[in-house]
């Protein structure tokens, strides 16, 4: 590490130098490299609140991914307290199948306090979209299973330590080419009270209320969709449920346009909810909203039928609609799936694939004869050049392999085309990989033709804004501006579901994962932004994160409270604060959202 340097104009007394040893001369803690310990190799993914680069550490050589945190605006706000919580959350853990924080990595600056902070990580050779969207790579069975049993395992490790991450998604979702899959992005975890989820007990009862607006829109469990504020750690078995059945499918199962859209979906998927299979679901805020459609009729069964009895057995586990009933990975992993023919493959027999990250989904487009598309980008609202929302990944699309023959790959009916008569049109059931080096697969066989393909690019940079008012215009590579329905309560708008009272007078509830970026102090009362009954179509991306760093150009409670910047930009908790958080006030402690 270098030494303390003097500042800017060189007149400023050098900084102290931390104490580095203990008593025995021994390193106190490994500390943080400079960011010159590495060599950046490329850029891996640009998600909605950071980049993601590919280095080498140039002493050891081993390959990390460098995940900036952005600092928008350092000197009001201090250190991002999403980036504060993730980093506390994933020094905490410490499992296989959960992403490993090796170090914090510095770029310093000349003027203090506008260093640059990047957190790393182990390298892996995919995420689950990429991979799944490259139109060279299909899955087996086995290796579903192995990847399922993984994500199951890290999923079991997060909840026992009370952990949950309330952002399920194949995006976050990392694999290496030894086979192994590690739960990443812990950006929106964050600690739960209730009792750990128990064998046969379900997704367990709801205690405290927490923030609603949490989860990939695509992910989002129904009970979220309609304003649950109590939840479990069943939101997060509902995400592994569509991830289960995406790498089946080939992109996600459950694409909603809007909210609204998204509860339609999956009521035509899993039948509309009554008293007996989402009890207590009349009393939910956003209910009224969808009573005018419907009734639906339960689809599930039909529409998944390549799984086999086991498969769709296990994903109609998951996908309950009443999370008490949902299944938790305790009990999934033991389910009649992954014992049945054919048997899980270990992860050291799978397949070895090229790199396939978000951002090499713009080579697997231009391989498959699309146009290139824009940069940048999460799993969201796909959009078709040409006109109109293209909703889908690669794979909802005629499949071929440009000379009439089968494509290797998934078809839009998500039946299995290998690209090659010897496999037949469906599923294999063994273990063989099934990629483009793959001998028995002549080259070029896996490139389909596809329509325009669809755009990567967050729907809020995607020119004018579709149903929600608050898509702006954003300069290249900066984050997206707020949503407006919240900006609208904190003007004093509509009011919210719950009478959280909306404007800057701070009424509500203070179980606030995203602070007020209204004036006034006030507390940004999740019950009537994402859910509201007003609040439907708030957001047209696949994304609901709105996190803090970016949000609240004025300083208020978050990160201040939690960034150990100091001065009059605390937030005062109240008393309904210390009454909601066991009497700690709100801001003392990271976890309370
Ligand atoms: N350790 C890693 N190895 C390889 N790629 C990684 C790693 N960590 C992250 N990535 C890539 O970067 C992408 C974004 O990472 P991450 O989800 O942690 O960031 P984010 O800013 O929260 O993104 P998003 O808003 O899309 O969720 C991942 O989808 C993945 O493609």
């Amino acid at each position: 590490m270098k030494r303390d340097s003097p500042g800017p104009s060189g007149s400023e007394p050098p900084r102290k130098r931390p104490l580095t040893v203990d008593a025995n001369g021994k390193p106190r803690f490994k500390g943080c490299d400079g960011i010159k310990a590495y060599e950046i190799i490329c850029k891996l993914g640009e998600g909605t609140f950071g980049e993601v680069h590919k280095a080498r550490h140039r002493a050891t050589g081993s390959m990390v991914a460098l995940k900036k945190i952005l600092m928008h605006n350092a000197k009001e706000e201090g250190f991002p307290i999403t980036a504060l919580r993730e980093i506390k959350i994933l020094k905490m853990l410490s499992h296989k199948n959960i992403v490993r924080l090796m170090e914090m990595a510095v770029e310093r600056k000349r003027v203090i306090g506008r260093g640059t902070l990047y957190m790393v990580t182990p390298y892996m050779d995919h995420d689950l979209a990429g991979l799944l969207e490259n139109p060279d790579v299909t899955f087996t069975e086995p290796q579903i299973k192995c990847y399922m049993l993984q994500l199951l395992e890290g999923t079991k490790y997060l909840h026992e330590n009370k952990i949950l991450h309330r952002d399920m998604k194949a995006a976050n979702l990392l694999i290496d080419n030894r086979g192994i899959l590690q739960i990443a992005d812990f950006g929106l975890a964050r600690k739960f009270e209730e009792e750990i989820p128990v064998a046969g007990g379900g997704g367990g009862n709801p205690g405290r209320d927490y923030t609603n607006c949490v989860v990939t829109r695509w992910y989002r469990p129904p009970e979220l969709l309609l304003g649950e504020r109590a939840y479990t750690s069943a939101i997060d078995l509902w995400g592994v449920g569509c991830v289960f059945a995406e790498m089946y499918k080939g992109k996600p199962i459950l694409q909603g346009n809007s909210d609204m859209d998204q509860l339609m979906k999956i009521f035509q998927l899993c039948g509309s909810p009554n008293e007996k299979n989402m009890p207590g679901f009349e009393k939910l805020p956003g209910c009224e909203g969808f009573r005018q459609f419907g009734p639906y009729h339960r689809a599930l069964e039909g529409h998944y039928s390549e799984m086999g009895s086991a498969g769709v057995s296990l994903l109609s586990e998951f996908l309950r609609l009443d999370p008490r009933k949902r299944i938790n990975a305790i009990d999934a992993l033991k389910h009649e799936y992954f014992t049945t023919d054919p048997q899980p493959a270990k992860p050291s027999d799978l397949p070895r694939f090229e790199d396939s990250h978000e951002l090499d989904r713009k080579k697997f487009r231009s391989r498959a004869n699309l146009p290139p598309a824009p940069a940048g980008g999460t799993v969201g609202v796909t959009h078709n050049p040409a006109g109109g929302e293209w909703v889908g990944r690669a794979g909802e699309v005629p499949w071929t392999n440009g000379s009439g023959g089968p494509a290797q790959g998934r078809r839009p009916d998500g039946q299995w085309n290998n690209g090659s008569a010897r496999h037949g049109g469906g599923r294999q059931h063994d273990n063989r990989p099934l990629q483009s080096h793959d001998s028995r697969i002549p080259q070029g066989q896996g490139q389909g033709h596809r329509p325009p393909g669809p755009d990567h690019r967050p729907a809020w940079t995607r020119g004018p804004p579709q149903s929600d008012s608050g898509h702006r215009e954003l300069g290249i590579g900066l984050p997206p501006r707020p949503p407006q329905p919240h900006m609208d309560r904190h003007r004093g708008g509509p009011g919210n579901n719950r009478g959280g009272g909306g404007g800057g007078g701070g009424g509500g509830s203070v179980d606030t994962y995203i602070p007020s970026y209204g004036g006034g102090g006030g507390v940004d009362d999740r019950r009537g932004g994402g859910n509201s009954r007003g609040g439907w179509d708030r957001d047209n991306r696949g994304v609901s994160r709105e996190r803090a760093d970016w949000r609240d150009s004025r300083g208020t409670h978050m990160e201040r409270g939690f960034s150990g910047s100091t001065g009059g930009g605390q937030r005062r908790s109240s008393s309904r604060d210390r009454h909601r958080d066991g009497g700690e006030p709100v801001q003392n402690n990271i976890y309370r959202r």
